[in-house]
């Protein structure tokens, strides 16, 4: 039996959309497998009981296929699906981790990134790579065709998940065809910065590029009282303010000593709506774990 914990993500960033992603400190989806003649899953944990079991279905399915390992699956949800904290991309991160191990097939860290995308590729239609990159990885990663860059980084980070569903399959539907040149100029000039962000464990450079004109406004718009939740935390000492991933999660940048009262703002504002929401303090943290 092999046994891992896999962290949820936040992608994109604001400027890195399909690019950038920063691994989590919490929550995380711990996976069990034990290697077997064919694949099937059982599901436990938040959100477990709107996740299907077939093994066509689900992203570990995929992911067993793709390494071509059957196993027997146990999968944990601390990650709710249809988050923006890359629910499916932790549990296929934590399965291809365990298979690698478990089959003794021996691929890097940043080999098994595509074999985890063909998980992304079932739910969403594309096998984006950048929440199992980090996922796998840890750290901020850049994940581009050529394959992954990855920066152990050191950002505290704020972020709060309402009770509202939104599937990336169809945020990924609100996604502009074109830009402007200008508009590329800002967000490229964003993105560069965020990228020097990480590398200085700077929440104020990062926060800066997270500002995106592009993809976040659409986006924003199927999130109930965005731009009041954003507006709170920036008055409360946020660095940068953006949609995780295709939300509804919100993700804020900060000072650590700013986190707890950057978590309230947005947690008061979402209530004033009436939405219940959770608030995680959290930091750019570890990738998938063996135990
Ligand atoms: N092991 C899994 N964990 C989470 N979601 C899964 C899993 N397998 C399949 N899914 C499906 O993936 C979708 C959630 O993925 P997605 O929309 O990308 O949300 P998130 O942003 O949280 O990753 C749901 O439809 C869910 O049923
Ligand atoms: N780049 C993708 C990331 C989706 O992240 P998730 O956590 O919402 O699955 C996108 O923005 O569509």
């Amino acid at each position: 039996m092999v046994t891992v914990r896999a962290p949820a993500t936040s992608a994109n960033l604001g400027s890195g959309f399909d690019v950038f992603g920063a691994a989590l400190s919490k929550p995380a989806d711990v996976v069990r497998i034990e290697p077997a003649e064919e694949t099937t899953i059982e599901m436990y944990g938040a959100g477990s009981e709107y996740i299907p079991e077939d093994p066509e279905k689900n992203v570990a399915g995929a992911v067993a296929k793709a390494l071509d390992a059957p196993a027997e699956i146990r999968i944990d949800k601390g990650v709710r699906p249809s988050s923006g904290l890359g629910s499916s991309a932790a549990s296929a991160a934590a399965v291809a981790v365990a298979i690698d191990e478990a089959y003794g097939l021996g691929h890097s860290r940043e080999e098994l990134v595509p074999y985890a995308a063909e998980g992304e590729a079932l739910v969403s239609g594309e096998a984006h790579a950048d929440n199992v990159a980090p996922s796998i990885m840890g750290g901020f990663t850049i994940a581009t065709p050529e394959g992954v860059t990855q920066v152990d980084a050191s950002i505290p980070l704020v972020v709060c998940l309402p009770e509202l569903v939104i599937s990336t399959r169809d945020a990924r539907r609100v996604v502009p065809r074109s830009a402007e040149v200008s508009q590329v100029v800002d967000c490229v000039g964003r993105a560069a910065t965020l990228v020097a962000g990480m590398f200085r464990d700077d929440p104020a450079l990062v926060g800066q590029g997270m500002e995106d004109g592009i993809v976040t406004p659409a986006r924003a718009e199927l999130i109930d009282g965005y731009d009041g939740v954003r507006e709170a935390a920036l008055e409360a000492g946020a660095t940068g303010v953006t949609v995780s991933g295709a939300g509804p999660a919100i993700i804020a940048a900060c000072e650590d000593e700013r986190r707890k009262g950057i978590a309230s703002a947005m947690l008061d504002r979402f209530a004033e709506r009436g939405i219940e929401t959770r608030a995680y303090q959290t930091e750019v943290g570890r990738g998938a774990e063996l135990f």
